[in-house]
């Protein structure tokens, strides 16, 4: 599975020490993350983690393109609900791109820990399906 990993910078320690405990399971699948988030877990936890840009520079769109296209199955997105953001609109296209095709996402840790663990446990193979069906609703 593809996963997206997203942080603000209020909430990237809680990105480290995520990406640490899950990391058995996130290192099996193949990662992307905005760049300073990426930057910050590659440091910390050596796994592989496919940058793009930082959020306000447009990194957050980049990852919108790839759910548009399929190429998203999950989105860990720890959000920092308390701190405005000169790129909020960004975001939000992020999180409506993915009640369009129907990628889980969560955006705050509490999720993270449920979609994780469900993952590990096989609940995501119904993904594998929609990849390969062309006439999903978000393609029409
Ligand atoms: O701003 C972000 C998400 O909106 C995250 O970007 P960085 O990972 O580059 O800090």
């Amino acid at each position: 599975m593809n996963i997206a990993l997203i942080a603000h910078d209020n909430k990237k320690s809680e990105m480290i020490d995520f990406t640490i405990a899950y990391s058995y399971i996130l290192k099996k699948h193949k990662l992307f993350a905005t760049g300073t988030t990426g930057t910050r877990i590659n440091e910390a936890t050596k796994m592989d983690i496919h940058l793009v840009k930082s959020g306000p520079l447009g990194g957050d769109q980049q990852i919108g393109a790839m759910i548009a296209e399929n190429k998203m199955d999950l989105v860990i997105f720890f959000r920092d609900p308390l701190t405005a953001q000169p790129h909020e609109p960004d975001i939000i296209a992020l999180m409506r791109l993915c009640d369009v095709y129907k990628v889980p996402l969560t955006t705050n840790i509490g999720g993270a820990e449920v979609l994780i663990r469900a993952l590990e446990s096989g609940f995501f193979q119904w993904r594998e399906i929609i990849h390969t069906d062309d006439n999903r609703e978000g393609n029409k």
